[in-house]
């Protein structure tokens, strides 16, 4: 697995520049990781395995994600079967090889609704908690210099491998690890975290965390599920959200906002706050499980199972001065 993870790439691709002390330091945490594993990572990586020897002819990453080239029909249930092998798939759409997968989430929608306020030409980015990198690769067609994404999930690693397996010279990577398992300098032009501020019991430290990995001049997009209401507008649910058992402040943009000023970050915009459409998270082919149309209420679609306000996400760019 260490291998698959292509670091001696990564040391390459960053040799020279001021992240060169972090990714000595990488080893530690990365080892740990790999030594705590995971009980399906074994069938997961023989699905990587077992992914047919294609090379692809066409890429396109700026409009959609598609890796294509002629395959034949065997090469195609091949494939077929190992994507299918790494399900569920919670973050695409995926076009590999004229397989469509259509994962629980619209993440183009989410990049529609950011790409006309963020830059990424010539940067080097980091995305906390990156999924399986569906934004990694549409940075890359946008114009990023280097895409680096850290997320614990072992699954979401597998699958980001099954694209970096048919890209291997594109400047993407993925490491299975959380912030906080990283010493980050202040070496990115971007960084990156949406759906994760959540997740956390300490949402301050986290977007100091966030801060402290940015450049003098670099660009924050939080992306979070909000309330509605004023700068002091926080919600603590008293048990599970929308049937997650790990969820922490639900703050208001206005609170968000606050937040962010407070942390000394500057030109804080509210690029988009919008409830999430049940169009936008759904039960696919590629992920069986419930989704947000199970998570609301059965009489009132404006409310949670639980009686909360129905998931709100909000879409902010900030500025480290
Ligand atoms: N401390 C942490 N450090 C790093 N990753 C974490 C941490 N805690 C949780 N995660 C990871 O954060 C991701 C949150 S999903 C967003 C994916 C993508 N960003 C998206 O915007 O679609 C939520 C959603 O569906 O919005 C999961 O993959 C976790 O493993």
């Amino acid at each position: 697995m260490m291998n698959a993870l292509d670091l001696p790439g990564l040391k390459t691709h960053l040799a020279g520049t001021s992240l060169k002390p972090f990714i000595a330091a990488l080893d530690t945490p990365l080892a740990a990781k790999l030594a705590e594993g995971h009980g399906d990572l074994k069938r997961w990586q023989a699905a990587l395995a077992a992914l047919p020897a294609l090379s692809a002819e066409q890429i396109e990453l700026s409009g959609s994600v598609q890796v294509l080239c002629r395959a034949q029909s065997h090469q195609q249930e091949a494939l077929k079967a190992a994507l299918k092998a790494l399900m569920p798939w919670r973050k695409g759409p995926f076009n590999l090889f004229g397989i469509a997968v259509d994962a629980e989430w619209r993440s183009d929608w989410k990049w529609a609704r950011l790409i006309p306020h963020v830059d990424f030409r010539g940067c080097r980015v980091l995305d906390v908690g990156c999924g399986n990198g569906y934004f990694l690769w549409r940075m890359l067609g946008a114009g990023a210099d280097c895409v680096l994404g850290i997320d614990p999930g072992w699954l979401y690693l597998c699958q980001f491998l099954v694209l970096k397996r048919y890209l291997p010279q594109l400047p993407a990577w993925q490491l299975p690890l959380a912030l906080e398992d990283l010493p980050l300098p202040a070496a990115f032009d971007k960084v990156l975290s949406m759906g994760v501020l959540y997740h956390r019991r300490s949402p301050i430290d986290h977007l100091l965390a966030l801060k402290d990995c940015l450049k003098s001049g670099g660009e924050l997009l939080l992306e979070t599920l909000v309330i509605e209401g004023d700068e002091q507008q926080v919600l603590l649910p008293e048990d599970r959200y929308a049937k997650m058992r790990n969820v922490w402040f639900i703050p208001s943009a206005s609170a968000l906002k606050h937040w962010l000023k407070r942390l000394g970050f500057i030109h804080i915009r509210c690029l988009h706050c919008a409830p999430t459409s049940t169009a936008e998270q759904r039960r696919t082919e590629w992920m069986q499980f419930d989704s947000l149309a199970n998570f609301l209420s059965p009489t009132d679609p404006t409310r949670t199972i639980e009686g909360y306000p129905a998931p709100k996400r909000a879409l902010l760019l900030a500025q480290k001065p």
